[in-house]
């Protein structure tokens, strides 16, 4: 991965003005993998300019996808045919939601071979069931020197139960089972706005995919799918760290291009601590101004509960809050790099049993460094929040994530500047 250049801020000031959310990294991944089920040319618009869009891109790339970007946020695709059904470990070790190509290649071509997705910095992330949803539905997958072999010899049917909540399992399973002409019945699956987000668009191009949004999905197969035009959900994740970041620096700033009903883990947490927010149908007033915030205890879930990806900020706001706060995070327990560089910063949090106890202080600017997406956006709020200069080094996770970030946060009055163009405009 690119090193980049650090992040300074200047922390202490207060967050003014509109902040215009970016379209979803999380459901433009599978989206764009989606797209490999169809022949015919597909637009897609919300796409946001990302270090790890441009990965999924290389990888459709080397699977026989062309691609042009069509506007600032827009990306035309498309497939004509499959020219390999293997995506090496270079490609699919540098982003584990490339995991999914497995079911997309099964779907298309009856078979796949996609190597085993890399580690994470916060823990282990297994993919068993990924593996056994396909299985029990008539798929053959073999693990062998590293890489996870999948035919398919007949259209997938039956039923799984998923022993847990996962979103990638739960978009593997529906790819796979988008085309075919047999019925698949998915229990326990993920309501993930990013898994529904993934059927609209499946079906917007005839896919018959029936229950999204709901622990039972049903995919009737069908023989193929049209070309078409989609456009995918704002960012959760970055809106709900953005509510953070005003919450932390006690401003009052408007969110646009927001689906408030997808945040509201985030804003009944934020409301319980005092902060007021108010909502139209597409934005979002977080109001911390003036505000004696106060403690709270936080348990992340999977959706509509409070997201693991949004945990290591609400940390970093919970470092500014008087008063004890408890967090934890059982969906990735080791999710906790950002600890360490907070208190670089003067937090105090102790961590015992996976659990962080936060006893609110007053931050001071340091240099710190992110080893992964999320602790580096807890970095940033911190340093928004921080008396002094932070420098935040491991901007190449950061920037997994928020598009063109010091320019954004610079637009709603906050001193941030990183010296060298981001990745994403690099690579333009
Ligand atoms: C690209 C993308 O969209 N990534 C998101 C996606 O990751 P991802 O889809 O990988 O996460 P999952 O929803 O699958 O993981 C949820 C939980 O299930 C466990 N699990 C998952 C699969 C499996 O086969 N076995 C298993 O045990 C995981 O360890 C975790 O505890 O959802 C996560 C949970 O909201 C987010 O943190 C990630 O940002
Ligand atoms: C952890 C994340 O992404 P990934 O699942 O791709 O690692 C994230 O977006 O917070």
């Amino acid at each position: 991965m690119l090193h980049l250049t650090p992040l300074h801020i200047i922390g202490g000031q207060p967050l003014r003005g509109d902040y215009h959310v970016q379209p979803s990294k999380n459901a433009a991944l599978p989206i764009i993998v989606g797209s490999l089920l169809s022949a015919e040319p597909i637009t897609l618009h919300g796409i946001p300019r990302l270090s790890d869009i441009y990965t999924i891109l290389e990888i459709v790339a080397h699977l026989g996808t062309r691609h042009a970007w069509t506007g600032p946020n827009s990306l035309m695709l498309h497939t004509p045919e499959l020219t390999s059904t293997e995506t090496p470990y270079a490609l699919v070790s540098k982003m584990r939601a490339s995991f999914i190509i497995l079911g997309a290649l099964v779907a298309r071509a009856g078979e796949a071979t996609v190597s085993m997705p890399g580690g994470c910095a916060f823990g282990h992330r297994p993919v068993d069931q990924h593996v056994k949803a396909l299985r029990a539905l008539g798929a053959t997958v073999k693990e062998e020197g590293g890489n996870f072999q999948a035919e398919r010899p007949e259209p997938l049917q039956g039923n799984f139960i998923f022993e847990m909540l996962t979103v990638g399992a739960t978009q593997n399973a529906i790819l796979a089972a988008a085309l075919g002409e047999g019925t698949v019945t998915l229990e326990n699956a993920s309501i993930d706005t990013d898994v529904v987000d993934l059927a609209n668009f499946l079906n917007s191009l005839g896919a018959d995919i029936q229950g999204a949004g709901t622990n039972t999905i049903t995919v009737n197969g069908v023989k193929s799918l049209r070309g078409g035009e989609y456009t995918v959900i704002p960012d959760r994740i970055e809106a709900g760290t953005i509510m953070i970041a005003a919450a932390a620096t006690r401003s009052q700033l408007r969110l646009t291009n927001v689906r408030p009903e997808h945040v509201r883990a985030v804003s009944a947490k934020l409301s319980e601590m005092g902060v007021r927010i108010l909502e139209t149908h597409d934005t979002l007033l977080v109001d911390a101004a003036g505000i004696d915030l106060k403690p709270v205890n936080v348990t992340a879930q999977a959706y509509p509960g409070f997201p693991t990806d949004v945990q290591p900020q609400m940390s970093a706001l919970l470092t500014t809050v008087p008063g004890a706060s408890v967090v934890v995070d059982p969906v990735y327990p080791d999710r906790l790099t950002h600890v360490v560089e907070l208190q670089r910063m003067g937090a105090k949090i102790t961590v015992s049993e996976h659990t962080q106890v936060i006893q609110g202080a007053t931050l001071h600017g340091a240099p710190v460094k992110a080893a992964d997406i999320r602790a580096g956006a807890a970095l940033f709020v911190a340093a928004l929040a921080a008396e002094g200069e932070t420098t935040i080094d491991g901007m190449q996770y950061v920037n997994r994530g928020y598009e063109r970030l010091a320019e954004r946060l610079r637009s709603v009055g906050a001193q941030a500047h990183q010296p060298e163009p981001a990745l994403a405009s690099a690579m333009d």
